[in-house]
């Protein structure tokens, strides 16, 4: 949980340009503790770049990022934040068992040149056992289902307790049963008061944890306000008065859906 009242995470008029391209275009988002924000978009649109931005893994050309109130400069508290990339990103032939992928998490917490703690040890063991699979900590990595690495890859988020977590599309190519568990592994952090941000493709069963939906299009917000009864649903729910937190849309001539096929050309270009 924060100490303090300060959002988790701000982004202010965030821009980022990528080979020379706009791929963020002005993004304001302010996250608050124990929010769960569900980041959706077409292809293309932004996603991993803004989850990539609020990290500083890519410059910005503009604005200003913070984190727990720290701009991202000046910010070291690197155990607060968990991270779990794109499966594909991440799981490339790593030639590591479970509990080592599980361990390289901790290293934010480890002092330099100091041998594993037991204290390292007993949250690699514990983070195995909220993604359970306490029993498969001696495996290679490589030799998991897809779901099972994507949950070994949440346990390495979640191995220094961060009080903020980022996944990015942690349900993709994952079957039902491991979205499942990842939903209630993921439940169990909320209710502790974790600040959830999930980018998605589709929510699944995730979305009973949703909170709040950011929609990108083109780089830009289409749409941040209460949960999406569908991903077609932008438009209708952007007209909705809303008391607890009023939805944000940026006016785009003929745009239904960022989701549909005519607005990716557009998110593209
Ligand atoms: N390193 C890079 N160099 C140049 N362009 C990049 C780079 N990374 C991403 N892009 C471009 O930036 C745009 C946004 O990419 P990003 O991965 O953030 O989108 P996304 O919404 O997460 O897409 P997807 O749903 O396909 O994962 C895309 O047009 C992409 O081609």
């Amino acid at each position: 949980m924060t100490e303090t009242d300060s959002p988790v995470l701000e982004l202010r008029d965030v821009a980022v340009e990528l080979g020379g391209r706009p791929v963020l275009r002005g993004i304001d988002l302010t996250v608050e503790p124990g929010e769960v924000l569900a980041v959706i978009g077409a292809n293309g649109s932004g996603k991993s770049t803004l989850v990539r931005t609020a990290l500083g893994l890519v410059p910005t050309c503009r604005g200003e990022v913070r984190l727990f109130g720290t701009p991202l400069r000046e910010f070291a508290e690197w155990h607060r934040v968990g991270f779990v990339p794109q499966r594909s990103a991440a799981a490339g032939g790593v030639p590591a068992s479970v509990r080592e992928v599980v361990a390289s998490g901790r290293l934010s917490r480890r002092r330099l040149l100091r041998p594993t703690s037991r204290a390292d040890r007993d949250a690699v063991a514990e983070a195995l056992d909220q993604v359970g699979l306490a029993d498969r900590a001696r495996d290679a990595f490589a030799t998991l289902s897809g779901g099972q690495q994507q949950r070994v890859l949440v346990a390495r988020a979640l191995v220094s307790g961060p009080d903020l977590l980022l996944l990015d599309e942690p349900t993709a190519g994952v079957d039902l049963l491991s979205q499942e568990q990842l939903a209630a592994t993921l439940r169990r952090l909320v209710d502790l008061g974790t600040t959830l941000v999930l980018v998605l493709h589709e929510l699944g069963p995730l979305a009973p944890l949703i909170g709040r939906t950011l929609v990108l299009g083109g780089g830009r917000t289409a749409y941040d306000g209460p949960p999406l009864a569908s991903f077609t649903d932008v438009d209708a729910h952007a007209h909705a008065h809303h008391p607890d937190l009023e939805p944000q849309r940026i006016h785009t001539p003929g745009m239904t859906s960022p989701l549909d096929p005519q607005n990716r050309q557009e998110d593209r270009g």
